[in-house]
C-alpha cells in the first residue's frame, strides 16, 4: 500500500525527488545554484503509473484467490492429515497453463507452514530443476539449509539422510513438483515418485506428501508417465479449467486496483487485454500486458494506457515468448516444427492430419512413430501447435499452427 494519500487520487509522482525529466512537466523550475546531475534522472525521477510493481510478478500470490475456492478446499482436504502429524494424501493439480495451479499450492503451503511447526513444504520448479538428482538436491537443501557436497552419486545417498532427518525431527514433508510434465522424459517423474515412495518403505515412520501440478494435455495423462509408481502415488485429481471471460476481467481489475493508479487503464483498453488473455488462455499474459502497456504509456509521458500500447506490449510478449520457446526446442523438435510450417505454407487450405504429417516427415528422414509423436507432443505442450480431434473414431488429429506459417517458417530457418 502506498501511504501517500495523494497517490490514491491518480498517477503518482515520486515525492522524494521534486523535478521530473518528463516532457509534460518541462516547466518545472530547476534551482540554478546546483548543477543538475542528469544521470540521476533516468530511473529515479519520473512520473510513474505503477503503484505496486510486486503485484505484476509471476510468483505474486494474491490475498484472495478468486474462482478457485473449490480447488483450494480440495487441496487443503488432501493435505490436512499433516495437521495431525499424519501422511497427506497425494494430489495432482491438472489444467491448462496460467489457471492458478501453482498459486493455489503456494497459498495452501503458506497456510500449512504458518499453522504447523511439524510440516515442511517445498515447491520445486521442474522446468529448471529437471532431473531426479536435482529434485532431491533441492529437497536436501530445503531441509538442511545447505547444498549437499555430492555429485554424480546414487540418489539414495540423498534420500537416506533426508528420511533420517525427517524421522529425527518428527516432521511431515510435502513436496510440490511444479510443472511436473517437464519430467516426463525418460520416466524421470516415475523415478522421482518411486524414490519418494521408497523412502517410506525403508523408513516406515517417514511421512511424505507429493503434490504435482501438470499442464493438461489430453495426449499425455499423468499416469502414462508414472506407470510403475502409480500404485503408490494414486493422487487425488484436482482439475483446473480456463477462467471465463468475466472471471479474467475481475482478476485483472483486482490487479489494476492493487498495482496501478486509478484511471490508468480505461474500460475499453481492459476489454482488449481481456480478449487477448482469453484467446491465449493464460492469465499470465493479461498480467504481463497490464504491466508492459503501463510502462509504454509511462515512457511516452502519458497517464492513460491506450489500445495501441496494449498492441505493442502484446507483440513484444509474443516475440519474447516465441524466441524463448524456440531456444528451448531440441533440433528434432525444431525440424518437425519447420516441416509443419512448410506444409501449412504450401497448402494452407488443406487440413493437416497427424498421419499425413508423419508420412511426409518420414519421407525426408527415417524416424520411428514414437519419436515423432513425442516431438509433436512437445510442440503441443509448448503451444506452437494445436491438435484437434476432428473425428469421433480413431486417433488422428488435425495439426494447426498457432503462429502464422510464413513467420514460423522464417523463424525456424533463421
Ligand atoms: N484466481 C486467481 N486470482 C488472482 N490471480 C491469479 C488467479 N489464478 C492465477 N492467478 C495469477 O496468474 C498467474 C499464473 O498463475 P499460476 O502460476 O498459478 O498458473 P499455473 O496454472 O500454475 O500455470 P502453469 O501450469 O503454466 O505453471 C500468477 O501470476 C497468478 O498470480
Amino acid at each position: 500500500m502506498n501511504p501517500n494519500p495523494d497517490s490514491l487520487s491518480g498517477p503518482g509522482i515520486r515525492k522524494d525527488f521534486s523535478f521530473h525529466f518528463h516532457p509534460a512537466r518541462s516547466t518545472n523550475i530547476i534551482p540554478s545554484s546546483k548543477p543538475l546531475n542528469m544521470s540521476h534522472h533516468y530511473l529515479m525521477n519520473h512520473q510513474t503509473l505503477i503503484r505496486d510493481a510486486e503485484v505484476f510478478e509471476f510468483n505474486y500470490t494474491p490475498d484472495t484467490i478468486k474462482y478457485r475456492d473449490q480447488e483450494l478446499r480440495q487441496l487443503a482436504a488432501a493435505l490436512s492429515p499433516a495437521l495431525q502429524g499424519g501422511s497427506p494424501i497425494n494430489a495432482n493439480l491438472r489444467g491448462p497453463p496460467g489457471t492458478g495451479k501453482t498459486t493455489c499450492v503456494r497459498r495452501i503451503f503458506k497456510e500449512l507452514e504458518e499453522t504447523m511447526t511439524g510440516v515442511m513444504t517445498v515447491i520445486i520448479n521442474c522446468e529448471s530443476v529437471n532431473t531426479p538428482f536435482r529434485v532431491f538436491t533441492a529437497i536436501f537443501r530445503r531441509l538442511f539449509g545447505y547444498q549437499p557436497c555430492l555429485s554424480g552419486i546414487a540418489i539414495q545417498r540423498l534420500t537416506d539422510p533426508i528420511a533420517e532427518e525427517l524421522m529425527k525431527r518428527k516432521m511431515v514433508l510435502i513436496v510440490c513438483l511444479d510443472d511436473a510434465h517437464y519430467l516426463t522424459h525418460n520416466d524421470q517423474l516415475d523415478r522421482i515418485i518411486r524414490s519418494l515412495a521408497r523412502m517410506y518403505e525403508n523408513y516406515p515412520g517417514v511421512k511424505i506428501g507429493i503434490v504435482t501440478t501438470i499442464c493438461d494435455y489430453t495426449l499425455c495423462p499423468a499416469m502414462v508417465h508414472v506407470r510403475s509408481a502409480y500404485s503408490v502415488w494414486q493422487p487425488m485429481e484436482i482439475p483446473f479449467s480456463h477462467y471465463q471471460r468475466r472471471e479474467v476481467r475481475t482478476i485483472l481489475q483486482d490487479r489494476i486496483r492493487m498495482g496501478l493508479y486509478p484511471g490508468v487503464v480505461p474500460s475499453i483498453v481492459l476489454g482488449r487485454i481481456v480478449a487477448l488473455t482469453v484467446k491465449e488462455g493464460d492469465l499470465r499474459l493479461g498480467i504481463d500486458l497490464l504491466k508492459h502497456a503501463a510502462i509504454i504509456a509511462e515512457t511516452d509521458a502519458r497517464t492513460v494506457v491506450t489500445e495501441g500500447d496494449v498492441t505493442k506490449a502484446y507483440d513484444l510478449a509474443c516475440d519474447i515468448r516465441q524466441t524463448n520457446l524456440l531456444r528451448a526446442l531440441k533440433p528434432n523438435e525444431e525440424r518437425l516444427l519447420s516441416h509443419i510450417a512448410m506444409m501449412k505454407r504450401e497448402c494452407p487450405a488443406v487440413p493437416l492430419t497427424t498421419g499425413a504429417l508423419y508420412h511426409s516427415f518420414k519421407a525426408s528422414r527415417k524416424v520411428p512413430y514414437s519419436s515423432f509423436y513425442f516431438w509433436l507432443r512437445r510442440l503441443y505442450e509448448l503451444r506452437f501447435i494445436d491438435l484437434h480431434q476432428r473425428t469421433v473414431r480413431g486417433n488422428s488429429r488435425e495439426v494447426e499452427l498457432r503462429i502464422e506459417p510464413k513467420a514460423m517458417y522464417e523463424m525456424c530457418i533463421s
